[in-house]
């Protein structure tokens, strides 16, 4: 198992935010979360990666073995608006895996390469990408401490259909084991082989993407199964 999580409760004071919660990942496993907004999605990727807000507090337990990466909706906020895009991957490929600098170099070469980005990227400052290049910048920063785990928090939601399925590709193609999140249905059932979906903090139906579609139980489930086919549909 890459994840564990336990019984695991966040609370502000005595106002219970989330939880509780039981989820475990295996290795390889894809699992989406999807959940209306202030359903408790974010909270639960923060425990994830070990991140909560100071000022909360939790019940329960959270495992991950090894180290976890994580990807956010705006890949900037991962990025050093000031160093070159070679210099932040470099950085860290040098810091948690011991490579020299021309061998963190051609790693991050490698790996910008395998995301479809040409090598000039190494080059070049964060602003002078597109959303959709940042994003895998991002993916590969998020990659570079060799992570047993990733965890995607609404990756693919400030790009355009073209460059969501691009993402959403790439995620399935490189994360050791990933946790994706999304408000959207369609979006988890592209890769995903089990689904999660929260309400008010917890888990409210759990099963396949396929099963989901095709016979939501929960009364939310036939909401998201709803506003997947609209979207479908756009
Ligand atoms: N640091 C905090 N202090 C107090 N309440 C918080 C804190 N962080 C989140 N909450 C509350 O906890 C609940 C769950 O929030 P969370 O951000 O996990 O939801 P979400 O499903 O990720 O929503 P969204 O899709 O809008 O990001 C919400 O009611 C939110 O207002």
């Amino acid at each position: 198992m890459v994840a564990r999580v336990s019984g695991l409760t966040v609370a502000a004071g005595d106002r219970r935010l989330a939880g509780p919660v039981d989820l475990a990942v295996a290795d390889g496993e894809r699992v989406g979360l999807v959940g209306a907004s202030g359903s408790g999605k974010s909270l639960l990727v923060a425990a994830l990666l070990d991140e909560l807000p100071a000022g909360l507090t939790t019940t329960g337990s959270v495992q991950v073995a090894g180290r976890a990466g994580a990807v956010f909706q705006d890949g900037a906020t991962a990025l050093d608006p000031l160093a070159r895009v070679g210099a932040q991957l470099t950085g860290p490929l040098r810091r948690l895996r011991g490579l020299s600098r021309a061998a963190a170099r051609e790693h991050a070469a490698g790996v910008l390469d395998r995301l479809g980005l040409p090598p000039g990227t190494l080059r070049a400052w964060p602003a002078t990408l597109s959303g959709g290049q940042r994003q895998r910048v991002a993916l590969a920063l998020a990659l570079a401490g060799d992570p047993r785990l990733l965890v995607a928090d609404e990756p693919t939601t400030a790009l355009d259909t073209v460059g969501q399925a691009a993402v959403l590709d790439l995620l399935d193609a490189l994360a050791p084991a990933l946790v994706l999140v999304s408000h959207d249905l369609a979006v988890v059932a592209r890769l995903c082989t089990r689904v999660l979906v929260l309400e008010d903090g917890v888990v409210v139906e759990e099963g396949r993407p396929a099963d989901l579609l095709a016979d939501p139980r929960h009364p939310l489930t036939r909401d998201l199964v709803a506003a997947a086919r609209a979207g479908e549909l756009a």
